[in-house]
Protein backbone atom coordinates (compact mmCIF):
# COMPACT_ATOMS: atom_id res chain seq x y z
CA UNK A 1 0.00 0.00 0.00
CA UNK A 2 2.39 1.98 1.38
CA UNK A 3 5.03 1.48 -2.12
CA UNK A 4 2.00 1.82 -4.70
CA UNK A 5 1.23 5.50 -2.78
CA UNK A 6 5.27 6.13 -3.27
CA UNK A 7 4.81 5.08 -6.92
CA UNK A 8 2.18 7.76 -7.41
CA UNK A 9 3.63 10.23 -5.84
CA UNK A 10 6.62 9.70 -8.18
CA UNK A 11 4.38 10.34 -11.35
CA UNK A 12 2.82 13.17 -9.84
CA UNK A 13 6.09 15.05 -9.39
CA UNK A 14 7.11 13.53 -12.75
CA UNK A 15 4.41 15.02 -14.31
CA UNK A 16 4.00 18.60 -12.70
CA UNK A 17 8.20 18.75 -13.05
CA UNK A 18 7.03 18.23 -16.69
CA UNK A 19 4.69 20.63 -16.99
CA UNK A 20 6.42 23.54 -15.16
CA UNK A 21 9.49 22.93 -17.56
CA UNK A 22 7.67 22.99 -20.66
CA UNK A 23 6.02 26.35 -19.69
CA UNK A 24 9.32 27.68 -19.08
CA UNK A 25 10.76 26.39 -22.28
CA UNK A 26 7.94 28.40 -23.81
CA UNK A 27 7.98 31.55 -22.17
CA UNK A 28 11.64 31.38 -22.87
CA UNK A 29 11.53 30.92 -26.45
CA UNK A 30 8.55 33.61 -26.73
CA UNK A 31 10.57 35.94 -25.09
CA UNK A 32 13.62 35.68 -27.39
CA UNK A 33 11.75 35.86 -30.64
CA UNK A 34 10.04 39.04 -29.16
CA UNK A 35 13.92 40.09 -28.95
CA UNK A 36 15.18 38.77 -32.31
CA UNK A 37 12.42 41.17 -34.27
CA UNK A 38 10.58 44.51 -33.91
CA UNK A 39 6.95 44.97 -35.43
CA UNK A 40 5.91 48.25 -37.03
CA UNK A 41 2.40 48.82 -38.23
CA UNK A 42 2.06 51.75 -41.10
CA UNK A 43 -1.12 53.31 -40.17
CA UNK A 44 -1.13 54.65 -43.71
CA UNK A 45 -0.57 51.64 -45.65
CA UNK A 46 -2.10 49.00 -43.23
CA UNK A 47 1.13 47.15 -43.70
CA UNK A 48 3.07 45.45 -41.28
CA UNK A 49 6.78 46.25 -41.51
CA UNK A 50 8.80 43.28 -38.93
CA UNK A 51 12.84 44.53 -38.86
CA UNK A 52 14.85 41.45 -37.27
CA UNK A 53 17.48 42.51 -34.95
CA UNK A 54 21.11 43.17 -36.01
CA UNK A 55 23.12 45.74 -35.56
CA UNK A 56 22.56 47.26 -39.00
CA UNK A 57 18.98 47.32 -38.56
CA UNK A 58 19.48 48.41 -35.00
CA UNK A 59 20.48 51.52 -36.33
CA UNK A 60 17.79 52.47 -38.54
CA UNK A 61 14.29 54.33 -37.78
CA UNK A 62 11.07 52.37 -38.41
CA UNK A 63 9.50 55.31 -40.38
CA UNK A 64 12.63 56.40 -42.25
CA UNK A 65 12.71 52.70 -43.82
CA UNK A 66 8.75 52.73 -44.49
CA UNK A 67 9.13 56.40 -46.63
CA UNK A 68 11.97 54.79 -48.50
CA UNK A 69 10.34 51.45 -49.24
CA UNK A 70 6.77 53.53 -49.99
CA UNK A 71 9.13 55.26 -52.85
CA UNK A 72 10.51 52.52 -54.97
CA UNK A 73 10.04 52.53 -58.47
CA UNK A 74 11.06 50.65 -61.83
CA UNK A 75 14.02 52.43 -61.68
CA UNK A 76 15.40 50.84 -59.10
CA UNK A 77 14.36 47.02 -59.92
CA UNK A 78 18.19 45.39 -60.32
CA UNK A 79 17.00 42.03 -61.19
CA UNK A 80 13.87 39.79 -61.38
CA UNK A 81 13.40 35.89 -60.29
CA UNK A 82 10.56 33.28 -60.60
CA UNK A 83 7.81 35.40 -58.15
CA UNK A 84 8.51 38.92 -58.68
CA UNK A 85 11.48 42.07 -58.91
CA UNK A 86 14.08 42.72 -56.93
CA UNK A 87 14.92 46.52 -56.30
CA UNK A 88 17.74 48.42 -54.69
CA UNK A 89 16.53 50.27 -51.50
CA UNK A 90 18.87 52.94 -50.40
CA UNK A 91 18.63 54.12 -46.96
CA UNK A 92 21.91 56.38 -47.19
CA UNK A 93 24.84 56.19 -48.69
CA UNK A 94 26.43 53.78 -46.12
CA UNK A 95 23.43 51.41 -45.80
CA UNK A 96 21.65 49.55 -48.91
CA UNK A 97 19.43 46.58 -49.25
CA UNK A 98 17.54 44.49 -51.84
CA UNK A 99 14.08 44.53 -51.70
CA UNK A 100 12.10 41.39 -53.26
CA UNK A 101 8.31 42.42 -53.81
CA UNK A 102 5.37 39.45 -54.31
CA UNK A 103 2.29 40.46 -54.94
CA UNK A 104 -0.19 38.25 -53.45
CA UNK A 105 -2.34 37.52 -56.48
CA UNK A 106 -1.97 33.93 -56.08
CA UNK A 107 -2.11 31.40 -52.79
CA UNK A 108 1.04 30.16 -54.58
CA UNK A 109 2.48 33.81 -54.14
CA UNK A 110 1.73 33.74 -50.36
CA UNK A 111 2.97 30.14 -49.82
CA UNK A 112 5.96 31.46 -51.84
CA UNK A 113 6.48 34.31 -49.16
CA UNK A 114 5.74 31.72 -46.01
CA UNK A 115 8.18 29.44 -47.49
CA UNK A 116 11.33 31.95 -47.93
CA UNK A 117 10.21 33.35 -44.65
CA UNK A 118 10.94 30.34 -42.79
CA UNK A 119 13.99 29.08 -45.06
CA UNK A 120 15.71 32.04 -44.48
CA UNK A 121 14.14 33.79 -41.13
CA UNK A 122 16.51 31.67 -38.87
CA UNK A 123 19.77 31.31 -40.89
CA UNK A 124 22.79 33.68 -39.94
CA UNK A 125 25.48 31.56 -42.52
CA UNK A 126 28.22 33.94 -44.21
CA UNK A 127 27.58 32.04 -47.83
CA UNK A 128 23.66 32.85 -46.95
CA UNK A 129 22.27 36.26 -48.43
CA UNK A 130 20.97 37.33 -44.55
CA UNK A 131 17.32 38.72 -44.77
CA UNK A 132 16.99 41.71 -42.44
CA UNK A 133 12.91 41.84 -42.39
CA UNK A 134 9.94 41.98 -44.53
CA UNK A 135 6.86 44.26 -45.04
CA UNK A 136 4.07 42.76 -45.62
CA UNK A 137 -0.07 44.20 -46.70
CA UNK A 138 -2.85 43.03 -48.38
CA UNK A 139 -1.70 43.31 -51.90
CA UNK A 140 2.15 42.47 -51.53
CA UNK A 141 4.95 41.27 -49.45
CA UNK A 142 8.26 42.54 -49.43
CA UNK A 143 11.24 40.43 -48.12
CA UNK A 144 14.45 42.75 -47.31
CA UNK A 145 17.71 41.20 -47.91
CA UNK A 146 21.47 42.26 -47.73
CA UNK A 147 22.32 43.82 -50.60
CA UNK A 148 25.07 42.07 -52.76
CA UNK A 149 26.97 44.66 -54.44
CA UNK A 150 28.83 41.92 -56.90
CA UNK A 151 25.84 40.92 -58.40
CA UNK A 152 24.50 37.01 -58.93
CA UNK A 153 26.39 33.78 -59.29
CA UNK A 154 24.70 33.65 -63.29
CA UNK A 155 26.61 36.92 -64.24
CA UNK A 156 29.51 35.84 -62.46
CA UNK A 157 29.60 32.45 -64.38
CA UNK A 158 27.74 33.08 -67.58
CA UNK A 159 28.79 37.42 -67.85
CA UNK A 160 24.67 38.15 -68.86
CA UNK A 161 22.30 39.17 -66.21
CA UNK A 162 19.04 36.48 -66.91
CA UNK A 163 16.62 39.25 -66.22
CA UNK A 164 13.75 37.05 -67.33
CA UNK A 165 10.39 39.22 -66.18
CA UNK A 166 9.86 42.11 -64.82
CA UNK A 167 6.27 41.94 -62.34
CA UNK A 168 5.60 45.31 -60.40
N1 LIG B 1 20.38 40.19 -52.15
C1 LIG B 1 20.54 40.57 -53.42
N2 LIG B 1 21.46 41.50 -53.73
C2 LIG B 1 21.63 41.91 -55.01
N3 LIG B 1 20.89 41.43 -56.06
C3 LIG B 1 19.96 40.51 -55.79
C4 LIG B 1 19.72 40.03 -54.47
N4 LIG B 1 18.73 39.11 -54.51
C5 LIG B 1 18.37 39.03 -55.80
N5 LIG B 1 19.10 39.86 -56.58
C6 LIG B 1 18.98 40.04 -58.02
O1 LIG B 1 17.67 39.70 -58.42
C7 LIG B 1 17.69 38.55 -59.28
C8 LIG B 1 16.50 37.68 -58.97
O2 LIG B 1 16.64 37.17 -57.64
P1 LIG B 1 15.56 36.19 -57.04
O3 LIG B 1 16.07 35.68 -55.74
O4 LIG B 1 14.22 36.83 -57.05
O5 LIG B 1 15.48 35.08 -58.15
P2 LIG B 1 15.77 33.58 -58.19
O6 LIG B 1 17.19 33.37 -57.82
O7 LIG B 1 15.29 33.13 -59.53
O8 LIG B 1 14.91 32.98 -57.03
P3 LIG B 1 13.38 32.58 -56.96
O9 LIG B 1 13.20 31.43 -57.88
O10 LIG B 1 13.22 32.26 -55.51
O11 LIG B 1 12.56 33.77 -57.35
C9 LIG B 1 19.03 37.89 -59.05
O12 LIG B 1 19.45 37.19 -60.18
C10 LIG B 1 19.93 39.09 -58.74
O13 LIG B 1 20.35 39.70 -59.94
Amino acid sequence: MGNSKNIALYVFICVVSFIISKIIMTIVCYRRWKRKQMVVQDSLSGGKLVMFNSPKMNTLKSNMFLKRTMKLTNKDIIGSGGYGAVYKLTINESISFAVKRLNRISAEQDRGFERELEAMGDIKHRNIVTLHGYYSTTQYNLLIYELMTNGSLDEVLYGICLCLFLIV
